[in-house]
């Protein structure tokens, strides 16, 4: 085993503390001694950095809900629909407590309504999945309407809609954040992973893999236990637990600490990170996203310009960067 001076060791720590401050990660002691003390240090020192002085702490009030299906659609039977007032957070909240929210096809319908709302508004820039109560975040499909081929509710043959729905959020590139209090099984389980930490379902065990490693993967689908939170949480099933108390406020806050960031690298940087599993619909999405971001720029409108005034575009002026 390679052996590492004080000094590389303490390089090692400044480069961590910066990174998870940038990414504003609670940093854990080490284990080795002589150098936890010092990355304590060294972590609150860096907090008194340029970035934490402009911008600041991450805003704690209370963040006031107001009924979007109001605006949208009063018939929402399945789902609550909330956007934050003065904010650009709206929070889907799966209503069928008493079923421990499993959907049935109308739920899955009302979602993909909601989500096409929130994707198209464009004071909306992060988006809340959760489920009503402290009992499940959701159930996975309803069993009582499952039918050999699908799920049933008001029509005669059955549908497994939640998969547009999986698609749906994977392509919607606005971040989207499961808050999960309680159990989530099956489907449920399947949405929770389309989130901060992204899915997509014929990529079903690969994304498991890729979340928890191969072994436990394997021991997960081949066992089928119930997993704790903080279970979860070492897994790198979901990126952080906390009290259920606090459990909206700490949805808020990273809400906010995304909400503080550049719109267009957001979705940019969301198509990227699928790009690499999504094969040729991935690298379509990115291309698009390039394609949008030339539509910007003055060379992108030389190009129209010159298509609607009937003349050859004059591209000359613009650099050919190495
Ligand atoms: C979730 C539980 C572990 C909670 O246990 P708990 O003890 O807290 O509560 P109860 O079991 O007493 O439930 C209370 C109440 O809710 C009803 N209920 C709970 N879950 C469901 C459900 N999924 N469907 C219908 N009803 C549900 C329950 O019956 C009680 O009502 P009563 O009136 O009967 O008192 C526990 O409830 C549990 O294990 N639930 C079932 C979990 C489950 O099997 N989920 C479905 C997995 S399959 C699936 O979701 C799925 C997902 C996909 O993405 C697919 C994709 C493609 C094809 C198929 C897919 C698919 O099938």
């Amino acid at each position: 085993m390679a052996k590492i001076s004080d000094k590389d060791l303490n390089a090692v720590t400044r480069r961590i503390a910066t990174i998870s401050n940038h990414l504003l990660l609670p940093i854990s002691s080490g284990s080795n001694s002589g150098s936890s003390g010092g990355s304590i240090g060294l972590c609150n020192a860096f907090m008194d950095d340029s970035y934490h002085r402009i911008h600041g702490e991450v805003a704690s009030h209370e963040v006031e809900w107001k009924s979007a299906c109001d605006e949208y659609d009063k018939e929402f039977t399945d789902i609550i629909y909330e956007k934050a007032v003065g904010e650009g957070i709206a929070k889907i909240t799966i209503n069928r407590p008493e079923r421990r929210n499993a959907f049935r096809p109308q739920t899955i319908k009302e979602l993909i309504r909601a989500f096409n709302d929130a994707r198209d508004d464009s004071s909306i820039g992060v988006i809340i999945l959760t489920g009503k109560g402290t009992k499940a975040f959701c159930s996975g499909g309803d069993q009582k309407l499952r039918k050999a081929d699908g799920y049933a509710d008001f029509e005669h043959f059955g549908r497994l809609n939640v998969l547009d729905l999986q698609v749906q959020i994977r392509r919607l590139l606005k971040p989207v954040i499961a808050m999960v209090a309680g159990y989530a099984v099956g489907g449920g389980h399947v949405l929770h992973m389309c989130m901060v930490s992204s899915f997509f379902l014929s990529v079903f065990d690969l994304e498991t893999i890729k979340l928890v490693g191969p072994k436990k993967a394997r021991e997960m689908w081949f066992l089928a236990r119930f997993y704790t939170a903080s279970e979860a949480e070492k897994m790198g099933l979901v990126n952080a637990v906390v009290p259920l108390e606090k459990l909206e406020q700490e949805t808020i806050k990273w809400c906010r600490e995304i909400l503080r960031n550049s719109p267009t690298a957001i979705r940019v940087l969301k198509s990227s990170l699928n790009a690499v599993d999504d094969g040729h619909a991935g690298l379509q999405e990115l291309g698009g996203n390039a394609t949008l971001i030339f539509y910007g720029t003055e060379e992108g409108n030389e190009g129209k310009t010159a298509y609607v005034q009937h003349r050859r575009p004059d591209f000359s002026k613009f650099p050919r960067r190495p």
